[in-house]
C-alpha cells in the first residue's frame, strides 16, 4: 500500500473519466498533486483496475475511489475493505443499500484505524430530478429524498454524503460542519451540463458550503485540461 506524502487544502476533485489510460495519466503529470484529488470511477477502475490507482498514488495524488458500492452488507463491506488495502484517501457506498450495508462497510474499517479513508454514501445522483425519483415511486423532491438518506447515513456513523450542490447549505445546517459534503454536478458558467440536472458553477458551490465538488468533463474534455483546472482554482481563491 502506497500513501502519498503531500497535502493539501484543495475543494477540487477531478473526474478521471477518460477511455484512454494514457490520454489520463498525461493530464495528470501536467497536474501538481497539491491542486486537487483525482476521483477513480467506474469507467476507468473497470477498464484499468487498481493498478491505476496505484499509478496515481505513486504520483503523489489522492484517490476518492468513485465504485458507489450497493450490495448485501457483507460484500460492501469486504468491497470497501479491499479499497482501504489499496490506501485510498476516500471510498463510497450508496446510502439505498440501507443501514445495515452501510453500517457493515463502516466496521470494515475499523481495522484501518487512522489509516481509513473516509467513507460516504450516495444519496441522490446529481443526474436525478424529481420526474427520476418518481418513476422510480418516490414522491419526496430529491432535496427531501437525499436528506432522508444523510440522515440514515450520519446516524450509520459514515464521514459524508454525495448530493448535490443544492443541498449543500441545508444539510451543513442539518448535519453539521464536521459531516462532509461531496457534489459532483459542478458546472463553470458556460459549460454543458450534459446528462446533469442538479448543477451549479465551483463558486456558487463553494458559497453553499461544500467540502469538496467533483468536476469532470468541463476540465478533461476542454482543449487544455490542466489551464481549465488552474482557471477554476484561481476563480475560487479570488474568492476567499
Ligand atoms: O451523484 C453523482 C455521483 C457521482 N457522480 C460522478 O461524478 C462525475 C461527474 O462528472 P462530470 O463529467 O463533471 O459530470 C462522474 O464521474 C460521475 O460518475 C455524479 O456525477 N453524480
Amino acid at each position: 500500500m502506497s500513501q502519498p506524502q503531500n497535502r493539501l487544502d484543495s475543494p477540487v476533485l477531478v473526474a478521471l473519466d477518460y477511455a484512454d489510460r494514457n490520454r489520463a495519466l498525461a493530464f495528470v503529470d501536467g497536474i501538481d498533486p497539491a491542486s486537487c484529488r483525482l476521483k477513480v470511477g467506474k469507467e476507468m477502475f473497470t477498464l484499468f483496475g487498481p493498478q491505476l490507482v496505484r499509478d496515481l498514488h505513486q504520483r503523489g495524488f489522492e484517490v476518492f475511489l468513485d465504485l458507489k458500492f450497493h450490495d448485501i452488507p457483507n460484500t460492501a463491506a469486504h468491497a470497501v475493505a479491499a479499497a482501504a488495502d489499496l490506501g485510498v484517501w476516500m471510498v463510497n457506498v450508496h446510502a439505498s443499500g440501507g443501514a445495515r450495508m452501510m453500517n457493515a462497510a463502516r466496521e470494515a474499517l475499523t481495522s484501518f484505524g487512522k489509516d481509513a479513508p473516509l467513507l460516504i454514501a450516495v444519496t441522490v445522483l446529481t443526474s436525478m430530478e424529481a420526474t427520476d425519483l418518481h418513476d422510480l415511486g418516490i414522491t419526496a423532491t430529491p432535496a427531501e429524498h437525499a436528506a432522508r438518506l444523510a440522515r440514515l447515513t450520519q446516524q450509520c456513523g459514515l464521514d459524508g454524503v454525495v448530493c448535490s450542490a443544492h443541498e449543500a447549505s441545508a444539510f451543513k445546517q442539518q448535519f453539521g460542519g464536521g459531516f462532509k459534503l461531496v457534489t459532483p454536478g459542478i458546472r463553470p458558467a458556460g459549460s454543458e451540463a450534459g446528462d446533469q440536472r442538479r448543477i451549479m458553477t465551483p463558486l456558487q458551490a463553494q458559497q453553499a458550503g461544500v467540502d469538496y465538488m467533483v468536476i469532470g468533463r468541463p476540465i478533461t474534455q476542454s482543449a487544455d485540461p490542466a489551464a481549465t483546472l488552474q482557471a477554476i482554482l484561481a476563480s475560487l481563491r479570488e474568492e476567499v
